[in-house]
């Protein structure tokens, strides 16, 4: 469903080449429900934006769902929700309702089945009391609901999030992660999203990438995550001790 080979980004920036992403080839099966894991300034969000069509990789191949995401955005925009929990893609001062009809007519949607979907959507993510509220006047609980209603409304078969549950309270964060499982679950949604928080990945993630200095460092299971390090180590042990280790390699950055 998803996959990426040898897929590369560098970025110029004053007169030096950075590679944000090297060489980083993996697969998501359809169904798969995969945590991104790595370091600030790691490569998630660019890879994610590689996924997403939002960025051409400058080595390597992306696909999703088939798709070339950068020549084939329009017709991958139909098959891929996706959410940045740091950006909103709602209309800041639209009623959240106004925003949901606006995705409808840009996906296309047809009227009944919007209205099915919308009406499964309210009650999943208890909805119902905002969505007549200007989205800037929504707390960041209320919009990320709201962000993740319209990233699901034309149902597509790949969701891809950006730290989903940044800034978020206990009880917001459980809300997020079991609407998640949910979707996962239910209409067998792939799954793929991007974390700071260890509690997203021991909660909700099967599998785990680690991305460090651009490169896959880790693919696989919590349980072998767990296994890299000796003992009763935490989850936040284990992946200190995988960031930490990452600090030996070159910095990803050359001069031109
Ligand atoms: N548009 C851009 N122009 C120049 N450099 C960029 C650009 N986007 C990202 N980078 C650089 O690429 C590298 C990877 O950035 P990226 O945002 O993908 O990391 P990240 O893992 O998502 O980090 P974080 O966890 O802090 O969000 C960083 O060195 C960053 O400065």
């Amino acid at each position: 469903m998803i996959e990426t080979e040898r897929a590369g980004r560098t970025f110029k920036v004053r007169g030096a080449v950075v590679h944000a992403v090297r060489d980083l080839s993996f697969r998501i099966e359809p169904g798969e429900f995969v945590g991104c894991l790595g370091p600030n300034g790691a490569g998630k969000s660019t890879t994610i934006k590689m996924l997403c069509g939002i960025l051409t990789p400058t080595s390597g191949r992306v696909r999703v769902a088939g798709l070339d995401p950068s020549r084939g955005r329009t017709a991958l925009a139909r098959r891929i929700g996706v959410v940045f929990g740091q950006r909103t893609t709602l209309w800041w001062d639209l009623p959240l309702r106004d925003s949901f009809e606006l995705v409808r007519l840009l996906y296309k949607v047809d009227r009944k089945l919007f209205q099915v979907r919308l009406d499964e959507l309210t009650e999943a993510l208890d909805l119902g009391g905002f969505t007549r509220t200007p989205v800037r006047q929504l707390s960041l609980g209320q919009r990320m609901r709201g962000d993740l209603a319209a990233a699901l409304l034309h149902d597509p078969e790949v969701l891809v999030l950006d730290e989903p549950t940044i800034g978020l309270d206990v009880v917001s964060k459980a809300g997020i992660r079991s609407f998640l499982l949910r979707v996962n679950a239910e209409r067998g949604t792939t799954v793929l999203l991007t974390t700071h928080d260890l509690g997203d990945v021991e909660r909700l993630c099967r599998r785990v990438l680690l991305i460090d200095h651009g490169r896959l460092a880790f693919d696989g299971t919590v349980g072998d995550l767990m296994a890299t390090a000796p003992g009763q180590a935490t989850i936040e042990e284990v992946v200190t001790r995988l960031y930490t280790r990452g600090r030996a390699a070159p910095p990803p950055v050359e001069p031109v």
